[in-house]
């Protein structure tokens, strides 16, 4: 083979590094997806299945088990001993060998008796679990090794936005792919693991070429290669007697416990307390998908306002204020235009229960940056983090407490506000708190207990609903009367109390140990 003398790698190529983005973003996408879609199907799994609430939690829950046990640190280990392109196929095939097994439990190829089916989607819930937080890590790993030096927040960005918009397409349209049925929708989903693995075999080759080229580079300039920190069990004892990761630590089991199992319940809840409909009327509102007039409309927006995005983040030494205002202008212009058009389709879309509560992982692609950027100049992470916090109280108290569906979109705007806030203050808090060697630990660790709180949450709730509804059960399944949410929503504000009372502790430890958190991205406290 020719040898590359140019001193580049095809890391140095933006055109590349975006490539790489997308390939190894498939995966983010696919596998958030498989982890949340189910919340569009609870209703159809209760009917078509038998399943009660309990069960539904059951089944999610047990999504976190082996990540419970350990298996996100023996995954970094493997990580660590095997490198991201193994451990990737391993864990990737993990989920998508789950994901087949929960789509051939459902269809009743195991056995037809409820309990059968149950157990063997479970049993691929564990397998998809084990593998889904290892995939995560890998993935992120894969964005550093492309994008450090270069975009690398605006690309970590863009990668956990991709498993946002998973959640949000999962959650939104799956009842519409299953046409009343619940296997063609989760083989619908086991199906996208497998293309992004593919996705993954094909970011594999860029990633050997890279490789090849740093190996070169650095034989010819004498340098050592970079050896990266493997995990270390003293690295934990270190990170856990740290009070401000500590209380990081736990504000990420109790914030994100209060979030991703609610979202779980959201379009049930939705369906149940406000009366909004799990499907859309016959033929109507599924424009994007499945093409109407709407659609050729829909793609002029599209296009137009990718162009107005495209042309404003021309770097603006490079145009006039006068270009400026106006690609500003195109796309204000574009926005309101689509809004408008699709104003029947939106106001069916806001009233059916997953699309609506799809809107949370949706909002959280915009805002998530948007507060990231916040972060990074002015700081206030901390500050931040108690307000997210709050938020989180408000939300649950007003989609449990009352009966008025304004204060419903209300909480369900301040549920998606907080879930962009706090994410965006939390992890880049992280890298101020722990050594760059020890991040990979430090996540791992978050993650693990993390898996704790949304294994309780993602099963308790279900649990809690049936208990709290026990009177009523058999009226509900016949749809003669709805669940009622208060009590297991109302649970989750004691996530959010809790969060606080951690961010004012975090606050007040970070004023001890000086890490910063409240100031600029890159400033040090005196
Ligand atoms: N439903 C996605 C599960 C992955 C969760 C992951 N451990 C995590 O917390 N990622 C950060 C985030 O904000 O999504």
């Amino acid at each position: 083979m020719k040898k590359d003398t140019s001193g580049k790698t095809w890391k140095d190529s933006v055109a590349l590094r975006w490539v790489v983005l997308i390939l190894v973003s498939g995966l983010m996408f696919s596998t958030y997806w498989f982890q949340d879609f189910f919340s569009g199907l609870k209703g159809l799994m209760e009917s078509e299945l038998g399943f009660t609430s309990e069960e539904f939690g059951r089944l999610i829950g047990f999504t976190t088990i082996a990540n419970m046990f350990g298996m996100i640190i023996v995954g970094g280990i493997i990580l660590d001993k095997w490198g991201l392109r193994l451990a990737g196929l391993l864990f990737g095939g993990l989920a998508a060998v789950g994901a087949v097994i929960v789509a051939l439990g459902s269809a009743g190829f195991f056995g037809e008796d409820k309990s059968v089916m149950l157990n063997t989607m479970i049993l691929g819930r564990i397998m998809f679990g084990s593998g889904l937080e290892v995939v995560c890590v890998v993935c992120t790993r894969a964005v550093v090794k492309w994008f450090k030096g270069y975009e690398l927040a605006l690309a970590m960005a863009i990668n956990v936005g991709f498993g946002r918009l998973g959640t949000a397409l999962g959650m939104a349209l799956s009842v519409d792919i299953g046409k009343g049925f619940v296997t063609p929708a989760i083989s619908f989903a086991a199906t996208l693991i497998g293309l992004t693995l593919i996705m993954f075999l094909i970011y594999i080759v860029f990633d050997i070429k890279l490789d090849r080229q740093v190996k070169g580079q650095n034989a010819g300039n004498n340098l050592e290669e970079e050896e990266e920190e493997d995990f270390r069990f003293s690295d934990l004892i270190k990170l856990i007697t740290n009070s401000s990761f500590l209380y990081i630590a736990l504000l990420c089991v109790t914030f994100y416990a209060g979030v991703f199992p609610f979202i779980q319940y959201a379009p049930d809840l939705l369906v149940n307390k406000f009366g909004f409909s799990y499907n859309l009327p016959e033929g109507q509102g599924n424009f994007i998908l499945f093409g109407s007039t709407n659609f050729g409309n829909t793609m002029v927006y599209v296009g137009l306002f990718i162009f107005g995005l495209a042309f404003s983040m021309i770097p603006s030494k490079r145009k006039t204020a006068a270009g400026k205002m106006l690609a500003y202008l195109v796309i204000f212009a574009v926005f309101y235009a689509a809004i408008y058009s699709m104003r029947d389709t939106l106001s069916l879309w806001l009233q059916n229960g997953p699309k609506t509560a799809s809107l949370i992982p949706l909002g959280t692609i915009l805002f998530t940056p948007i507060f990231g950027n916040y972060v990074d100049k002015k700081g206030k992470a901390a500050s931040l983090m108690i307000l997210g916090s709050f938020l989180l109280i408000f939300a649950h108290i007003s989609l449990s407490v009352f009966n008025n569906v304004i204060l419903g979109y209300l909480g369900l705007v301040s549920l998606g506000v907080a879930f962009s806030l706090v994410p965006a203050a939390m992890w880049p808090s992280v890298a101020k708190i722990v050594a760059e060697k020890r991040l990979g630990t430090a996540y791992a660790t978050m993650f693990t207990l993390q898996n704790w709180g949304l294994g309780l949450f993602f099963w308790g709730i279900g649990a809690v609903l049936d208990l709290a509804n026990k009177q009523n059960l058999e009226a509900i399944r016949a749809g003669e009367m709805m669940y009622d949410y208060t009590i297991p929503v109302l649970m989750l504000v004691v996530c959010g109390v809790v969060s606080i009372f951690l961010s004012f502790l975090l606050k007040k430890a970070d004023r001890r140990q000086k890490y910063g958190l409240e100031l600029p991205s890159g400033q040090k406290p005196e």
